[in-house]
């Protein structure tokens, strides 16, 4: 069995994580139907799937079901912290390559994402469910050889856009690559609905500590930044926004929250959450003018947001005042507290994002390996978009499921639209 080559921290861990996968697949309603229209067509049949991504219960069940379409997928975490090891358990059991432990150090992760990639091509083409570009890097550097069996990859992230734009840029991006994360079924619910729960219930479950009157400060006002003000108004909070682009800080002044240079919001803040992508956000300038107390937590798909090293260097001590809690005591003796370890703290933290919303993301993803899978030769090497008619389907299919609905445009609508004359 495939599984036997894995890299899981405990096999006797599997019976909890078969019972989170199966939760997650009860919640997954649109994922189930892409597989029922369109996976069972003999696409994947023997082809190779390789995923890098959080290993927990839903990333097992999109797995699981490429999977059982006929997929020989292998799944590599792109960090130890982000790894349950029971769901790593579960699906080794399943048949899927798994290399995922969260007793690994963080220099793991490449060569776990390296031996993904050697499992996935080991029998002949594969596609790739990327994190942060991870594989599709290694495939461009230390793994070159297994390039021309790789059909194209699709990204999660925003951040990985961002690196496979700059691949494009620089010219050397070999593959077709689809911005899975650029499907407004993606970014509209997945960044900001869901970084906004999570990164909320991470927080909350983290500290158990109330939010309601505690002024929160979030650094980057795009999709995640949005959903996490959202969500923290919601809880009663009040909120300050630091941007570096003024009509998306406007935008936040416009939908109620304070605006500030994140300078003067470091002197005020209770709670800080980046959420940028962005490197050194709050550094040593921004932690000399904290108050006491002052709790720091990152949603970004970066870790170097925060300044973590710069603390712990600083610092006069530090201990875990909780778990997933670190309090850095400062020489003046101001206690900061980082939540999560400054990595992305909905999932070092927390259990990701809803299920409903992963159902989304992960209808989303098999649609793109779908793709890639029958269309990559026609597709040119560089950054793809998915289709417009691909994600309306996926949206529909969600409205179905939930009993709702949208019109279509009669015919005398469509023609008034697209003409001028009338
Ligand atoms: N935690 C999660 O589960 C999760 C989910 C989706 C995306 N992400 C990650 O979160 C990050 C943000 O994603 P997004 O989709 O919101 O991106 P986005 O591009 O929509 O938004 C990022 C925002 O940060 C702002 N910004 C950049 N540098 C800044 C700085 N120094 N100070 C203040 N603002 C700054 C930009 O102007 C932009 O408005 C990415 O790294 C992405 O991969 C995390
Ligand atoms: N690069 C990070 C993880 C990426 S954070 C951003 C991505 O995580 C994804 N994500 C959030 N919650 C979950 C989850 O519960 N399961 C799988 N992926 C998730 C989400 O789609 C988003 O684009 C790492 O080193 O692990």
């Amino acid at each position: 069995m495939r599984g036997e080559n894995s890299v899981v921290k405990d096999p006797a861990l599997a019976p909890e994580g078969h019972r989170k996968i199966e939760w997650a697949a009860a919640h997954s309603p649109v994922l189930a139907a892409v597989r029922e229209r369109y996976l069972k067509d003999g696409t994947f049949d023997g082809l190779g799937v390789g995923v890098a991504l959080p290993v927990e219960a839903k990333t097992a069940y999109l797995a699981a079901v490429l999977a059982e379409a006929g997929a020989r997928v292998a799944v590599a975490a792109p960090l130890p912290s982000v790894v349950q090891d029971d769901v790593a358990a579960a699906l080794a059991e399943r048949g899927v390559a798994v290399f995922a432990t969260s007793e690994g150090a963080p220099e793991d992760a490449d060569r776990w994402m390296e031996l993904a990639l050697e499992a996935a091509t080991a029998g002949g083409e594969a596609v790739l469910i990327d994190d942060r570009a991870g594989l599709t890097r290694i495939a461009h550097t230390t793994r070159r050889g297994l390039l021309p069996r790789l059909r194209g990859a699709s990204e999660e992230t925003t951040s990985g856009v961002v690196r496979l734009r700059a691949m494009e840029r620089e010219g050397v991006l070999e593959l077709p690559a689809i911005a899975a994360n650029d499907a407004r079924c993606k970014y509209l619910f997945d960044n900001r609905y869901g970084t906004g729960q999570s990164t909320l219930a991470a927080l909350m479950q983290s500290t158990n500590l109330m939010l309601g009157g505690k002024r929160v400060v979030v650094l980057g006002y795009g999709w995640c930044g949005k959903g996490i003000a959202r969500y923290a108004a919601g809880l009663g909070a009040r909120v300050t926004v630091c941007e570096v682009d003024p009509v998306r800080g406007l935008e936040a002044y416009a939908d109620g929250f304070d605006v500030l240079p994140a300078l003067r919001a470091a002197e005020v803040g209770e709670v800080f959450v980046t959420a940028t992508g962005n490197r050194r956000v709050l550094g040593e300038e921004h932690f000399a003018r904290m108050r006491d107390g002052a709790l720091l937590a990152n949603a970004g798909g970066v870790d170097v947001e925060i300044d973590v090293g710069w603390l712990r260097s600083a610092a006069a001590r530090v201990r875990e005042a909780r778990r997933h809690v670190e309090e850095f005591v400062m020489p003046d003796g101001r206690r900061l507290r980082l939540v999560g370890g400054g990595m992305v703290v909905n999932l070092t933290a927390g259990d990701g994002h809803p299920v409903e919303i992963m159902d989304l993301t992960f209808a989303i993803q098999a649609l793109c390996a779908y793709r890639l899978a029958r269309e990559h030769a026609a597709m040119r090497p560089g950054v793809h978009l998915l289709p417009r008619e691909i994600d309306d389907e996926v949206a529909r299919l969600k409205l179905g499921a939930v009993g709702m609905g949208v019109d279509a445009l009669t015919e005398e609508q469509r023609r008034f639209l697209a003409g001028w004359r009338e």
